[in-house]
């Protein structure tokens, strides 16, 4: 199979992964929509590494992956694929699920979303200034039940 149709068998994903000069790192991307989304449907289905919280306190925490872990109830996941590159938002406009037994995270659009806005999630707490408002005129009122959510914060707010 030639690489042309091995590709034309993935249906086009609503996201595409860019540069976000704001987030500052050496390379830094953000998730942003490739066409409109509309609230309630799945942007994308990460599968993750499991990561125990020994793992975790012994190495990892040590390292970058730090800054791209999720924690669920003292266990760890890195999510693969753009499931790591979603940047924090007070205002997001994802909402995502740690599924444990599944080894999953999905991330749903938590309302109406336009071509062209950057996808974000909560990290909950932050760590960082927050540089995303700064760059956004989207003045839509955001969807924060999963602020209370103990499967949805980065590994650093468990610290
Ligand atoms: C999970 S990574 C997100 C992807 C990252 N931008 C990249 O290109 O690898 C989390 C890191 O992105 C940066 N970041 C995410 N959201 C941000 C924001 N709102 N303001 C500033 N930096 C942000 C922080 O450096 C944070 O440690």
């Amino acid at each position: 199979m030639d690489h042309e149709s091995c590709t034309s068998q993935h249906a086009a994903p609503c996201y595409r992964v860019r540069e976000t000069p704001y987030t500052g790192e050496a390379k830094a991307r953000g998730v942003f929509a490739a066409r409109s989304i509309r609230r309630g449907e799945l942007v994308e289905t990460a599968h993750c590494i499991y990561i125990s919280k020994q793992e975790y306190d012994q190495h990892m925490r040590h390292t970058v992956l730090e800054h791209y872990l999720f924690s669920s109830r003292g266990e760890y996941f890195l999510a693969l694929g753009v499931g790591s590159l979603f940047n924090h938002s007070c205002r997001p406009c994802l909402d995502y699920r740690v599924l444990r037994d599944q080894l999953v995270i999905t991330y749903t659009a938590a309302r109406d979303i336009q071509e062209g806005e950057e996808l974000t999630i909560t990290y909950g707490k932050i760590w960082f200034e927050d540089q995303s408002l700064k760059t956004r005129t989207d003045e839509d009122d955001p969807v924060h039940h999963h602020m209370d959510d103990p499967d949805g914060f980065l590994a650093a707010l468990a610290l």
